[in-house]
This record gives structure tokens, C-alpha cells and sequence, in this order.
């Protein structure tokens, strides 16, 4: 298969064959390709060389729902089922041939004789938005199964689940795979998956394929050395101790609502100090998408008290400025970014209206914006066909990458971050966690929210954890206890 967008050629002469029944491990750095190849095999785009064959036969793939037709099926790193209908609403509304009246009497009985046949069940009679990840992302599985799609396509599918649910979803569909009913192409950044589950696995790098080969055959080392070739993983700055350090932002008594107008952030306090990374774990859902969104001026303070350095705060554009406050939060292409926008626009949202991007605040030069994008592309290693590309034309680990440039690279007193490396490869890890570091470590107050858990425990000065949107449980990293975070988590 051979892909080029422009004179960008994303996908070069790649061939991969998934026997029947096997669970295979689609693998490569952020840009390799991973997505495209799904998305020719799934008719988002149209491949411009090579051939799908499909029980050895060869098939053409126009559009999505011819996919569907030959019984190929996707699942997303984010849910895509429609929070406010039930998950047997979901299911049968997602059929071609949803009838114009539905008879919800024989559909539940024909849903329940589905789900016996399952490996897995879910609650269908409950609206999606109040079932967990795990429950969720097995629904958008099931999904595919109730549309009877027997090749299926998965796009780093524990994104959004704790280790545990990643587990257990993946033996589930493991077993599947084992008894012949299903088979699987999964994209993934994390070995483990590939080591406990898969049985093949084919490496993209640049575009072309690198390696494949059986799991049991090659070691981890070797599969991390096949994606990134002879680039060096950077060596992490270590951690500066600072001594007492003054607080840097002061949370008071903070109340915010969710979208359903019910309360998220409830009652919370939290401190975090100068030079310090205070990690915020929790289960998704419990507020902190919601306190983010209100630190970052995007969502309504309903109550309580900012300070900033000392200095009473609210988030608008220009007093962020001031205090030098900055932010990434979750899927930054949908929340941080104009998609249809340039990377060099992009990269210039905080800047644009001062010298040197604006001169006498009104005229943008376009020179001094395009200069200072090259400069983080390098810096930051965005790959992007150039400056002027829309930035939604990136791979997701690119758009994480140039929202973190622009956030991170300037003078900044506090930064606030959900899960900066959410999607990003192996290597990109570490150097963002590393970059967090050396922010950390020249004095910047960093609120780290994260849905991973180790990542949290191998950054953090203190860890906080956030349940039904307050802070239960916070103590210093040297004395955190996984066991009682674990329980704080979980709203013990
Ligand atoms: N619609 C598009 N227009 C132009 N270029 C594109 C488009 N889609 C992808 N690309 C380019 O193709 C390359 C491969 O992108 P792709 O999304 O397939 O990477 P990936 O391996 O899935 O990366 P990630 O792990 O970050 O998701 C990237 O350099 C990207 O910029």
C-alpha cells in the first residue's frame, strides 16, 4: 500500500498480512504511518498504490461503510458512542438498517440473546454517561461485534482505561482471537500489550515498514530499536531539590459545573508550590477535565478564589499573560488548536498580538511568525510537512507535541497539564516527561493531571488524588501509597 498526501509520501511500498484469528500489533513513533494504513483499510482514504485482500480475495474499499459491509471494524482511542442514550439506544442505532419505528420490546430481547453469546456484558439500560471507561470502551467494542464486524481494527484502545481494564478488555478479545471468532490489528506505544497479547507485530517507521515478525521472537529492546532507529531516547534531567519553596497558586474553596449543569468541582483546595509538580490522579469523569477547563479560562468559576503568585487570578487571556500561566489540556486538536489553522498560526496564538510576532499590536508579521514556528518545529521535533501545513493534518502525537511547544516554551511561572503524553510513542515520553522536569526544575509550578497513574508517581513532588470533585487524599511523593491512592481513587 502506498499513501502520499501532496508530495508527502505518509505511506511507502507497506505490506502486512494478519492471519485469520490472530491478534496483531500494529507499532511505530508518532508519524510513522499507523493511522493512515487503518484508514485505507477502513476507506477514510483512498490508497494511491497497492491492494487489500480480504480472505484472499482482493477488495476495494471506497468508503467507510463498505468497510462495514465486508465485516471491518474500528475502534477509537476516544469514545464515539453518544453519551446521552442508553447503551442498548447506542447499539441499535448504530445498525444500517435502523427501522423508522423501533420495536425496543423484541430489540432488548435480540440484545440479550447478543450478549449471552458475549464474552463480556455491560449495562445497556443505563445512559452511557454514567458507566466508567472500562465499560464504555467495552460497549464500543460490543459495538463492533453487534454489527457482526469480525476483522477489527484498534486505535491504541486502553488510551482511557486503567491497567487493569486494559487487561481484562484485551484478554477478552485474546480469547476471542484463540477460539477463531474474531481477528485484531491494534495500534499501540505500549510493549506490554504487545508482549502479553499480540502474536505478530509489524513496525512502521518514516512511512515504511521496518520489521515484522512473531512476538514470541523478538524482545522488547529490539521492537524499540526498529521504531526509532538510531535516535537516542534523551537521558531524564534529575529532580533539583529545591528546599521550601513559596506557593505559586492557591486554590480556594474552588465550585465549578459540569456541562450538565450539575456541580464537578466541589469545595476544592489545593496548593502548588514554586519549582514543585504536584500530580493529580483520579478516575476520568471525577472534575478534573472541569478544573483544568476552568484554570485555562474556558469553563465558569461558579465560587471560590484564585491566587497566583500571591495575586488574586482570573483566567482571562491577558492576565495570563501577566502571571505567565499556561495550559494543555486533554485532545488538544479539539480543545487547544484552530484545526483548519497553520502549525505556524497555531504556534503563535499566545504571542501574536506582541512584538515580535505584531508590530504596534495590529500588524502580524508573517515572517516573525513563520521564523519562530521553525524554530520550536526544531526544537520540540514536530513533524510537519512545513510551517504553513493546517495543523490538523498532523499525526495526533504531533498536535500533542506543537500545543506543548507553544505552551511550554516561553516564561512560565505555572503550567497546568492533562495527560501530556497521552498517544505520544516511546521516546516522545520521555522526552516530554523530561521537559517537564527541566521546568520543574528552573521554578515553574506545574498541576499535573493524569489518568496514568505511573506516570503521576514518577514525576510528582506531592500527589494529590481528585474524587467526585474534591481533593481526597494528598501527600508528599516520598511517602504516597499506591494502595491508599488507589482507594482514594475509587472514592473510598
Ligand atoms: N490528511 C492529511 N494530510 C496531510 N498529511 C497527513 C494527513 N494525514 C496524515 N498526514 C501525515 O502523514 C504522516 C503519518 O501520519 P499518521 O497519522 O498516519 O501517523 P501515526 O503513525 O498514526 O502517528 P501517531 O502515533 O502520532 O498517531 C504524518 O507526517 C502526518 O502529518
Amino acid at each position: 500500500m502506498g499513501k502520499r498526501f501532496g508530495a508527502f509520501q505518509a505511506l511507502d511500498d507497506v505490506s502486512i498480512s494478519v492471519p485469520a484469528g490472530s491478534f496483531h500489533a500494529l507499532l511505530g513513533e508518532n508519524g510513522a504511518g499507523k493511522s493512515t494504513l487503518v484508514k485505507c483499510l477502513m476507506g477514510f482514504y483512498q490508497p494511491d498504490a497497492g491492494e487489500i485482500l480480504l480472505d484472499g480475495k482482493q477488495v476495494s474499499i471506497a468508503t467507510p461503510r463498505e468497510a462495514r459491509a465486508l465485516a471491518i471494524g474500528m475502534v477509537y482511542q476516544h469514545f464515539t458512542l453518544v453519551p446521552s442514550l442508553t447503551g442498548a439506544e447506542n447499539l441499535v442505532m448504530a445498525r444500517a438498517d435502523v427501522p423508522l419505528v423501533v420495536d425496543w420490546a423484541r430489540e432488548t430481547k435480540a440484545l440479550d440473546a447478543f450478549l449471552d453469546r458475549m464474552p463480556f456484558r455491560v449495562p445497556l439500560d443505563v445512559p452511557l454517561s454514567s458507566l466508567a471507561a472500562g465499560q464504555k470502551q467495552k460497549l464500543e467494542i460490543l459495538k463492533q461485534l453487534y454489527l457482526n464486524q469480525r476483522f477489527l481494527i484498534l486505535d491504541e484502545p486502553t488510551s482511557v482505561l486503567t491497567p487493569d481494564e486494559a487487561s481484562e478488555i484485551l484478554g477478552l478479545l485474546r480469547g476471542m482471537t484463540d477460539r477463531g471468532e474474531l481477528t485484531v490489528l491494534m495500534i499501540t506505544h505500549k510493549f506490554r500489550e504487545v508482549t502479553e497479547f499480540c502474536d505478530s507485530v509489524t513496525v512502521l517507521r518514516r512511512g515504511r515498514k521496518v520489521g515484522s515478525g512473531s512476538v514470541a521472537e523478538l524482545s522488547t529492546d529490539a521492537m524499540a530499536k526498529m521504531m526509532i532507529g538510531e535516535t537516542k531516547v534523551p537521558a531524564r534531567a534529575a529532580r533539583v531539590d529545591h528546599g521550601a519553596t513559596p506557593v505559586a497558586v492557591d486554590l480556594i474553596a474552588l465550585y465549578g459545573d459540569g456541562d450538565d449543569g450539575l456541580p464537578a468541582v466541589q469545595e476544592l483546595d489545593l496548593k502548588v508550590h514554586e519549582g514543585e509538580i504536584l500530580g493529580l490522579a483520579g478516575v476520568s469523569g471525577n472534575g478534573q477535565v472541569e478544573l483544568l477547563e476552568i484554570l485555562a479560562g474556558q469553563r465558569p468559576l461558579a465560587d471560590g478564589r484564585i491566587f497566583v503568585k500571591g495575586k488574586p487570578y482570573t483566567p482571562k487571556r491577558a492576565e495570563m499573560d501577566v502571571m505567565k500561566v499556561f495550559s494543555l489540556p486533554e485532545e488538544p486538536l479539539k480543545n487547544a488548536t484552530a484545526p483548519r489553522m497553520s502549525v505556524a498560526e497555531n504556534l503563535a496564538f499566545r504571542g501574536f498580538d506582541k512584538a515580535p510576532l505584531a508590530k504596534a499590536r495590529w500588524f502580524l508579521s508573517g515572517k516573525e511568525i513563520r521564523a519562530q514556528a521553525e524554530s520550536l518545529i526544531a526544537r520540540y521535533n514536530i513533524r510537519t510537512r512545513s510551517p504553513e501545513t493546517p495543523i490538523e493534518a498532523l499525526s495526533g502525537g504531533n498536535v500533542q507535541r506543537a500545543v506543548l511547544a507553544r505552551e511550554i516554551s516561553g516564561d512560565v511561572a505555572v503550567l497546568v497539564v492533562a495527560n501530556p503524553c497521552f498517544g505520544l510513542d516511546f521516546a516522545s515520553v520521555a522526552d516530554i516527561r523530561g521537559q517537564l522536569m527541566a521546568l520543574r526544575n528552573k521554578g515553574t509550578a506545574i498541576l499535573l493531571i493524569s489518568e496514568d497513574l505511573d506516570e503521576i508517581l514518577e514525576l510528582s513532588d506531592r500527589i494529590a488524588v481528585m474524587s467526585d470533585g474534591h481533593i481526597t487524599y494528598l501527600a508528599p511523593a516520598a511517602e504516597a501509597d499506591r494502595t491508599a491512592i488507589g482507594h482514594a481513587m475509587a472514592g473510598h
